[in-house]
């Protein structure tokens, strides 16, 4: 049997070439389809044939063909399901153009998008002759079914969905005309279906696809440790996870769609919520401490309040510290366990408060035993690094080659007895936080030659290694020697030292502030034993004179030995280790006036000590005959030998007499 045959005459060559595609798709098995269009050339007059318009419209263009014996069917059209996927991407409410060649064409393919359900865009009519009112020409977006061309300048996102397609109803008219529909209809439509079959099914694996997609962030977003609340420029809530649910007291099914004011009661809390002013507040809700943040997304007009448990916050930061604890990478000390209220100490711990502020590094120099260690742990304690490692390294307990293994780290095979795997450095280790560099004026020249590159340039190279590590560590070191003259001497890097005492840290002798030894030897003794201790006046004085060469450890260690040998709950005279078990001065001289006083006080008991053995009690003016010294000076060091218990002042003309103690004492002064 010969083919039948139908014309199909279209407008444009794009029109044409599609609704061809379509015909012969299904129906080019039984029916031979020509096409024309009317832009590009049409045939001679058509006879005794069936002619397809491919619209109404193009009827004053291709009614001259149309002869003798032809039948006219106009198709009608509907939207090209194939490339409305990317209308899903338009987000919900944007204003777009629907562009077409008429008013009736627009309208009518905007009921359709409408009936297969893209609703959640909001469609303006467009066509050529149609004026835009002020408001719609700021519309960015347009759709157009193949017709790019009419689409406005002022539109930045054209979206073309395709040429229309010939619908159903169409196709049966044709099948009917050549009287095919009973034969084929079922299975013509059965393949126009399965197109359309196919759509849903794309459209509703999108649907599930965007319902995954939600479900998921709704996991994510629930799985976030704080509370989590969005709103909408309206005030609508569109985010309520888990915790604000927790927090807040009401379930997020209750919450959503509400709008906020109706579940945030509190009027200071609202009025946080919709002041612009500030960006976090503290608020007390439902019995829980809660830190509140606001911020607003701008793109899409949306509020989001974030809610932190501060007491779950300070937990977490305990755990945090407990784990560096547990590597012994903490700094166990506060600027409260540094004793004293002496004006320089008081001082001194403003200013180290002030440097910890800074990440610069600091250089902190004192004499031995005058806290250094302390003051170090106190500086990253108050810095913002708190929460990171505090490594402590002395250079003077560390043997020059392990140094630098410790200190750098190595690769695995470095050397011979390297562990497996590697070690990381002390540097490393400290990342972030702050590494304290002990006795930095023990440092050898070659390793101070490491330690100047290391920070310079804030990067580490491990033993063996080939790559530069970076690191964040703030430097502190500290030194009781005179670096300045190590430098004089060669032994000290000038690079180095300037590097180092970018700020620096002054820390004062015990003996210039004799005022805290009351205090330092109260709290020694309590931190020494559970017992009640009394430190006798005598005990107190002498405490106070002494010109603590060996600073606050010495007098850490005169109390331990005191508490070790005494006999009763009282510190007396005579659990006072000897004087010349007294640490030997390191760097700084005694005071002068200090020795003078002392030698003065010694040779005045010597006086006493003779006069007793042969004349028993001294009167004060024997004593003044027997020494250089006025009577007035004479009587003030009478007054502090009795403080000190080495004499007995009696009352009137009754004399003094050297005590057990000041007998002691005279005998162990070498001669
Ligand atoms: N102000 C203070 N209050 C309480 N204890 C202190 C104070 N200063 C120092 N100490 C104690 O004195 C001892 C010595 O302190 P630290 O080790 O910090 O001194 P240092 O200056 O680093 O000494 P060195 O130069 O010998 O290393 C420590 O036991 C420390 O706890």
């Amino acid at each position: 049997m010969r083919k039948q045959e139908l014309v199909l005459l279209a407008g444009t060559i794009e029109t044409q070439n599609t609704l061809q595609e379509q015909l012969n798709d299904i129906l080019g098995e039984f029916i031979t389809i020509h096409s024309y269009a009317s832009e590009d050339w049409l045939p001679d007059t058509l006879t005794d044939q069936l002619v397809i318009y491919s619209s109404a419209i193009i009827e004053k263009e291709v009614h001259h063909v149309v002869g003798k014996g032809c039948k006219v069917i106009v198709a009608r059209r509907t939207t090209n399901y194939e490339y409305i996927d990317q209308l899903f991407e338009l987000p919900q409410g944007e204003r777009v153009l629907y562009v077409n060649d008429f008013p009736q064409t627009a309208e009518e393919s905007i009921k359709t998008l409408q009936k297969i359900g893209i609703q959640h865009i909001h469609y303006v009519p467009y066509y050529p002759g149609k004026t835009l009112t002020p408001d719609q020409q700021t519309i960015k977006t347009a759709i157009t079914p193949g017709e790019i061309h009419l689409i406005p300048d002022s539109v930045t996102q054209k979206i073309n969905i395709g040429v229309r397609l010939i619908d159903i109803t169409t196709l049966m008219e044709i099948l009917e005309h050549f009287n095919l529909k009973e034969a084929l209809g079922g299975e013509i439509s059965d393949r126009y279906t399965r197109k359309i079959i196919e759509l849903s099914h794309r459209l509703s694996l999108m649907n599930q696809q965007t319902t995954l997609l939600n479900q998921h962030l709704k996991h994510v977003v629930d799985g976030v440790n704080d509370g989590v609340v969005a709103f909408d420029s309206r005030g609508k809530i569109t985010v309520f996870n888990q915790v604000a649910e927790q927090y807040i007291g009401v379930s997020s099914v209750h919450a959503i769609h509400k709008h906020i004011q109706s579940i945030f009661k509190q009027d200071s809390l609202q009025s946080f919520i919709f002041q612009n002013d500030e960006t976090s507040r503290y608020f007390t809700i439902n019995g829980m401490n809660l830190m509140v943040y606001r911020f607003h997304l701008n793109e899409e007009d949306t509020t989001v309040i974030i809610f932190k448990n501060t007491d779950e916050t300070i937990s977490m930061q305990k755990a945090a510290r407990h784990d560096l604890l547990q590597k012994g990478y903490i700094a166990k000390y506060t600027f409260e366990d540094i004793t004293g209220n002496s004006p320089i100490v008081q001082k001194t711990k403003q200013i180290a408060n002030r440097l910890a502020q800074t990440e610069l590094p600091v250089l902190i120099q004192g004499e031995s035993g005058t806290g250094k260690e302390l003051y170090a742990n106190a500086i990253h304690n108050v810095s913002s690094r708190n929460y990171q490692p505090f490594l402590a390294v002395n250079f003077s307990a560390l043997p020059e080659d392990l140094l630098e293994s410790e200190l750098f780290g190595y690769e695995e095979g470095a050397f011979t007895g390297a562990k497996k795997g590697g070690k990381m450095g002390l540097f490393e280790q400290a990342d972030g936080g702050t590494i304290f560099l002990d006795e930095i004026g023990d440092v050898s020249v070659k390793m101070q030659a490491r330690l100047l590159r290391v920070i310079q340039e804030m990067e580490i190279r491990r033993i063996g290694g080939n790559k530069n590590i970076p690191i964040d560590v703030r430097i502190v070191a500290a030194t009781n020697k005179d670096l300045l003259k190590l430098i004089e001497k060669g032994d000290f890097r000038e690079d180095l030292y300037h590097r180092l005492k970018v700020l620096t840290l002054s820390l004062p002798a015990l003996r210039e502030r004799a005022e805290d030894i009351p205090t330092l030897a109260t709290t020694f003794t309590k931190e020494q034993t559970h017992e009640e201790i009394h430190i006798s006046s005598t005990v107190m004085n002498q405490l106070k004179m002494n010109p603590w060469n060996g600073n606050i450890r010495e007098l850490k260690n005169t109390i331990s030995y005191m508490l070790a040998v005494r006999e009763s709950n009282e510190l007396k005279k005579e659990d006072l280790p000897n004087p010349v078990s007294y640490q030997p001065g390191t760097t700084h001289p005694i005071a002068e006036e200090d020795i003078i006083e002392k030698q003065e006080q010694l040779e005045l008991l010597q006086v006493i000590y003779n006069l007793n053995q042969h004349q028993g009690r001294a009167s004060r003016s024997k004593i003044t005959q027997r020494t250089p010294l006025s009577e007035q000076q004479v009587r003030l060091r009478l007054q502090k030998l009795q403080e000190k218990g080495y004499i007995q002042v009696g009352r009137g003309r009754s004399g003094t007499a050297i005590t057990d103690a000041g007998v002691r004492f005279v005998q162990n002064q070498p001669l």
